[in-house]
C-alpha cells in the first residue's frame, strides 16, 4: 500500500522547508520546528524559501537558515494564551483524606501544578484551521474564499476547550497521557475542565474519524491507546452526566469502530481463527516531529525507499503504542533482542491494547444499558464475549501463569516480562479470575520484580531506550496496582500496596530533592528520575500527577512518606511481603539526578511562561 504524508501541509509533513530545517538540525530538539507558527500563509513561506534556496543554490548555511526561521515563524507555542481555569479549586475534598501531612501538603501542590499545564488555544487558531487538512491531496486546491485566506498557520489542532497538558516539549494533548490527567483533574473536582476536554476529543472523532496520537497535524494519522471510552467512564462516575452521555454516544461509538475496523488482524490458533488487533500507521515517510532521528537511522540501516517505508511505518505504529520505543517491539530471530531497526510492531498482538479494547466493548454495553438501548448493549455484549475468547486463547498461557504478547511473524508468544501482562487484571479481561491471579502471583514471584526499588521496570531489557530497563512509567505503575487490586486475593492486593508505596515515596522523594515531577522515573533508584530515549526527560507532568494523585486518594489512609526500608515499621506483626520482595539496601539518588532536575523544573517553567 502506498500511503501519504502524516498530513497534507507541505511545511510541516512533508517537503523540502521541513527536510531542510530538520536534517541540517537547527534545533537541538527536532519537536520545535514542526510546532512553530507560521507568520504568513504557507504559500508565501514556501514562495521565500524557494527564494533563499535560489540564492544559496540549494545549501543555505545555518546562519541563513535561522535568519528565514526567525523572520517567517514565531517560537513554539505561540499558538496559546494564558488560561486560568475557574473551576480551579484551592483545597478539593480528597487532600482531607490523606492522613500523612506531608502527603497532604504535596497533593496539594500537585492539584497547583494543573495551573501550570493548562492551555488554551487563541480564537485567531480556530479562525485559521483548515479541519480537514489533514486529508492528503497531491496538488494544491483552490478553497472557499481563496488560496490564502483559509490557510493552515498552525501544527496544532484546533479544539474549543483549553486542555491540560502533560508538560515540557509536550505543549498539546496527548490522548492516553488524558486518561490519567482527567483521572487526577476528578479528584480536584475540575468537571467543567474535564467536560471541555471529552468535549475536544467529540469533535476530533467527528472531524478526523479517530483521536491522533496528540494534538498536532502531524500526528494524525496514528492514534495512541483507545482510553475515551474509559475516560468517559471516569467522568460518569464523578457526574452521572447522563445528557452528556446521550448526546455523544454515537462518537463514543465511532472511536471503537475505528480500532475494529482499521486495526484488528485475523490469528489461527490451535485451528482456529480469532480476530485480535495491532497498532499501525496510515502515513508514508519519517515522523515529522522527529524527522532527523528517522532520517538519520534509516539511510544508515537501509538501501532501498521500500525497506526504508517500512521502517518508517514500525516507528510509528511504536509511536501510537505509546512504548516508543521499547525492545517489546523488535523482532530478530524470533527474540526481543536487537535495535530500533529491529522494530516489526505491526507484527506484534499486544495484552494491554487487547484488554483495552474488550473493556471498550464492555462499557459500550454499560453505557447503552444506562441509555436503555438493549439492541446495541446486547450487540457489544457478544463482541465483548468473542474477544474475551480471543484474549484468552492467544495471549494467556497457563503454564507460564501469564498472558503475552504474540509475535504474527513466527507464530509464537514472547516469553518477556511486562507489567502490561498484567493489564487484563486491570480492564477485567478474565475468564477464571481465581485460577489465573493465583498463577499470576508466581509468575511475578518468579520474575522478582520487586528487587527494583524505584517501582516496577517497563522491561527487563537495557536497550538504551526509554520504554525499557530501568525505566518505570507512572501508566504502567497504575496498571499493575490497580490491576492487582481490582483482585479479591490478599496476597496480589498487598502486593499493590507495595508497589504504591514505593512508588509513591520515590516521587515524593524526587520532589523533595528537585522540586519536580518527571515523565519517567529510574525503577532501580528511589527519587531517580529516567532517561535514555530520543528526547530529554522532560518535567511536569500531566500523567505522573495524576497517578500520584489517585494512589495518594486510595490509599491515603494508610500510607506514610517514611520509608520502611530505611526506618523500622512500628506497626505490630507488620512484615514486608517476603514472597515477591527480594529487595537489597535502598540506593540513595546521585548528585547528577537532582542537577538535571533542577536544569528540567527550569526549562519547564520557561517554557511554559513563553507558551
Ligand atoms: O517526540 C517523540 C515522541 O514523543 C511522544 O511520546 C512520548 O510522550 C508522550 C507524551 O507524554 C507519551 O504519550 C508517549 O507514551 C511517550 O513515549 C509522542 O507520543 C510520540 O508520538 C513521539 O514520536
Amino acid at each position: 500500500d502506498s500511503y501519504p504524508p502524516p498530513c497534507s501541509s507541505n511545511v510541516y509533513c512533508y517537503g523540502e522547508l521541513l527536510h531542510t530545517v530538520q536534517m541540517k538540525k537547527i534545533y537541538h530538539d527536532s519537536k520545535t520546528f514542526v510546532d512553530m507558527k507560521m507568520k504568513q500563509p504557507p504559500n508565501e513561506t514556501l514562495e521565500s524559501f524557494q527564494a533563499l534556496m535560489k540564492r544559496t543554490t540549494s545549501d543555505p548555511t545555518i546562519e541563513e537558515l535561522e535568519n528565514f526561521l526567525s523572520e517567517k515563524f514565531e517560537p513554539a507555542g505561540s499558538e496559546f494564551e494564558k488560561w486560568d481555569p475557574s473551576d480551579w479549586i484551592k483545597h478539593p475534598k480528597f487532600l482531607d483524606d490523606i492522613v500523612d501531612t506531608d502527603f497532604r501538603e504535596w497533593g496539594k501542590q500537585l492539584n497547583d501544578l494543573w495551573k501550570f499545564l493548562g492551555r488554551k488555544m487563541k480564537d485567531e487558531v480556530g479562525e485559521h484551521q483548515e479541519l480537514y487538512s489533514i486529508i492528503y491531496v497531491p496538488h494544491p486546491v483552490i478553497v472557499p474564499g481563496g488560496l490564502g485566506e483559509h490557510q493552515e498557520l498552525y501544527s496544532i489542532i484546533y479544539v474549543p476547550h483549553p486542555v491540560i497538558v502533560p508538560g515540557g516539549r509536550f505543549r498539546e494533548f496527548y490522548y492516553w497521557d488524558s486518561y490519567w490527567i482527567i483521572r487526577g483533574l476528578l479528584l480536584s473536582e475540575m468537571y467543567t475542565t474535564v467536560k471541555g476536554m471529552l468535549g475536544n476529543f467529540f469533535s476530533i472523532v467527528e472531524n478526523y474519524g479517530c483521536i491522533p496520537n496528540g494534538g498536532r497535524i502531524y500526528y494524525a494519522k496514528r492514534s495512541q491507546p483507545p482510553m475515551l471510552l474509559p475516560m468517559m467512564k471516569s467522568y460518569l462516575d464523578a457526574t452521572n452526566d447522563i445528557t452528556f452521555l446521550r448526546d455523544n454516544i454515537d462518537i463514543l461509538e465511532r472511536e471503537f469502530d475505528y480500532w475494529m475496523t482499521n486495526h484488528t488482524i485475523s490469528v489461527e490458533k490451535d485451528g482456529k481463527r480469532y480476530t485480535l488487533a495491532r497498532y499501525k500507521d496510515a502515513s508514508s515517510g519519517p515522523r515529522p516531529e522527529s524527522y532527523w532521528e528517522d532520517v538519520s537511522s534509516a539511510e544508515e540501516a537501509f538501501r532501498t525507499d521500500e525497506e526504508r517505508e517500512a521502517y518508517y511505518s514500525e516507528l510509528k505504529a511504536a509511536a501510537e503504542s505509546g512504548w516508543d520505543f521499547s525492545s517489546r517491539w523488535f523482532i530478530q530471530n524470533a527474540t526481543n533482542k536487537g535495535t530500533l531497526i529491529d522494530l516489526k510492531t505491526r507484527y506484534i498482538i499486544p495484552v494491554d491494547l487487547n484488554s483495552i479494547l474488550f473493556w471498550n466493548a464492555r462499557l459500550l454495553v454499560d453505557f447503552y444499558t444506562r441509555l436503555n438501548i438493549t439492541e446495541k448493549s446486547d450487540k457489544y455484549r457478544s463482541i465483548a464475549d468473542e474477544w474475551l475468547e480471543a484474549v484468552t486463547a492467544v495471549l494467556w498461557h497457563d503454564e507460564v501463569g501469564a498472558w503475552l504478547d504474540y509475535d504474527s511473524m513466527n507464530e509464537v508468544k514472547r516469553d518477556y516480562f511486562y507489567p502490561t501482562n498484567v493489564a487484563p487484571l486491570w480492564t477485567g479481561c478474565y475468564k477464571d479470575k481465581e485460577t489465573q491471579v493465583g498463577k499470576i502471583m508466581k509468575y511475578l514471584q518468579k520474575t522478582q520484580i520487586m528487587g527494583n526499588l524505584g517501582g516496577i521496570p517497563t522491561t527487563l531489557e537495557h536497550s538504551g531506550e526509554q520504554w525499557d530497563y530501568p525505566n518505570a512509567w507512572p501508566p504502567l505503575q497504575y496498571i499493575m496496582i490497580m490491576g492487582l487490586d481490582n483482585t479479591d486475593d490478599d496476597w496480589a492486593k498487598q502486593l499493590a500496596f507495595e508497589m504504591t508505596e514505593r512508588w509513591v515515596r520515590s516521587n515524593y522523594k524526587a520532589f523533595n530533592e528537585t522540586g519536580a515531577m518527571y515523565e519517567k522515573y529510574d525503577a532501580t533508584v528511589p527519587g531517580g528520575h529516567g532517561g535514555g530515549g530520543e528526547y530529554e526527560i522532560q518535567v511536569g507532568f500531566g500523567w505522573t500527577n495524576g497517578v500520584i494523585m489517585e494512589l495518594l486518594h486510595k490509599y491515603g489512609d494508610r500510607l506514610t512518606a517514611r520509608d520502611r526500608f530505611t526506618e523500622p515499621d512500628s506497626r505490630p506483626n507488620y512484615q514486608s511481603d517476603s514472597r515477591i520482595n527480594v529487595a537489597a539496601a535502598a540506593p540513595t539518588s546521585s548528585v547528577k539526578h537532582i542537577l538535571t532536575g533542577f536544569v528540567a523544573l527550569l526549562v519547564t517553567f520557561v517554557a511554559g511562561y513563553i507558551g
